[in-house]
């Protein structure tokens, strides 16, 4: 019989300590004790700084590398100092050390881009020339590929420090994730939504992964009641794509997959860093697929991409 946590023992969920890390893991606590009737003192929230969280001076394509939001969290798993991880799958690289794995993914948040502003109601309405706040890659190259003529500032920092620099006049717009803010009850934020026609939005965006150790049955079980089919199938699609695509962090890529009862639809988009060049593709099969869908509109955006399309240094 598996045995259940308790207060002499309790789960370790290991977080980012930033406001909407926290939310995500208190989101799959009260999940895990509403699946299994537990109560709050069968977990213990840890607290974990990441790389990312550290260097909030430069742009995140200079500090390079994967996993700068992942990595010491994975660690502290496989040091057994935390027994699970609640990750935005958004941010999570597409393979896992050895001996972990993510097969948890909560229910799915709004998947969509929200458009942020005090003076501008949508990217329509922004004047000729206005600064735009985002140093998301791919939000830049989209932005750019559809209003050439907008400035592009940084804009690192979380929700709260990007709020204070549009209120301080450092740009008249961003753009954050619908998901972050809602799961922060910060919706209001949000002068419109971005649908994914005008800008795509990245793969995996407003998912939750839950990561344990491979080996760990009694946490696997546990995990097993609260993950959602419907995130699995369309992350798991998007994921593909992004795999057969990356390699470095430095290319702009959107995807986005879709259930309509056992049919998926997956988007896929690869851009130019300055938004010159925009690549884009879909394919529709049966949910079961979506792995190879993803890997399959990979190749083929890939093959429609020029020789110097990957490298940008
Ligand atoms: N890169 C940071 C990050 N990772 C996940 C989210 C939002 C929540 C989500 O997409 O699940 C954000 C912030 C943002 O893009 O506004």
């Amino acid at each position: 019989m598996t045995q259940m946590p308790d207060p002499q023992n309790p789960i370790r969920i290991g977080t980012r300590g930033s406001a909407l890390a926290l939310a995500q893991a208190h989101e799959t606590r009260d999940r895990l004790m509403a699946a299994h009737g537990l109560e709050a003192d069968a977990f213990e929230i840890v607290v974990i700084k990441t790389t990312g969280d550290r260097v909030l001076d430069r742009p995140l394509k200079e500090i390079g590398g994967k996993g700068l939001f992942t990595r010491e969290i994975e660690d502290a798993l496989l040091a057994r100092e935390i027994d699970i991880a609640v990750h935005s799958m958004k941010d999570m690289p597409t393979l896992q050390p050895d001996g972990l794995v993510i097969d948890c993914y909560l229910p799915r948040e709004d998947v969509r881009d929200a458009f942020v502003s005090s003076q501008f109601a949508a990217i329509a309405e922004l004047p000729q020339g206005a600064v735009v706040g985002s140093s998301s890659l791919r939000r830049r190259a989209q932005l750019a590929a559809r209003r050439p003529d907008l400035k592009l500032v940084e804009f690192r920092g979380n929700v709260q420090t990007r709020l204070k620099k549009l209120e301080d006049g450092v740009a008249v717009a961003t753009f954050l994730a619908m998901a972050g803010l809602s799961r922060l009850g910060m919706e209001h934020v949000a002068r419109s939504a971005v649908g994914p026609e005008e800008m795509l939005p990245a793969v995996a965006q407003g998912c939750i992964g839950v990561e344990r150790r491979a080996a760990d049955e009694r946490i696997a079980a546990l995990l097993a009641a609260i993950s959602d089919r419907d995130s699995a199938l369309r992350v798991t699609a998007e994921r593909a794509f992004l795999a057969r695509l990356d390699g470095s962090c430095q290319t702009p890529i959107a995807g986005l997959a879709e259930l309509d009862g056992d049919r998926l639809r997956l988007r896929g988009e690869i851009l130019r860093p300055d938004g010159s060049e925009v690549i884009a593709g879909e394919r529709v099969g049966p949910a079961s697929d979506g792995a190879a869908m993803g890997t399959d509109l990979a190749e083929e955006l890939r093959g429609q991409a020029p020789a110097d399309f990957f490298d940008w240094s």
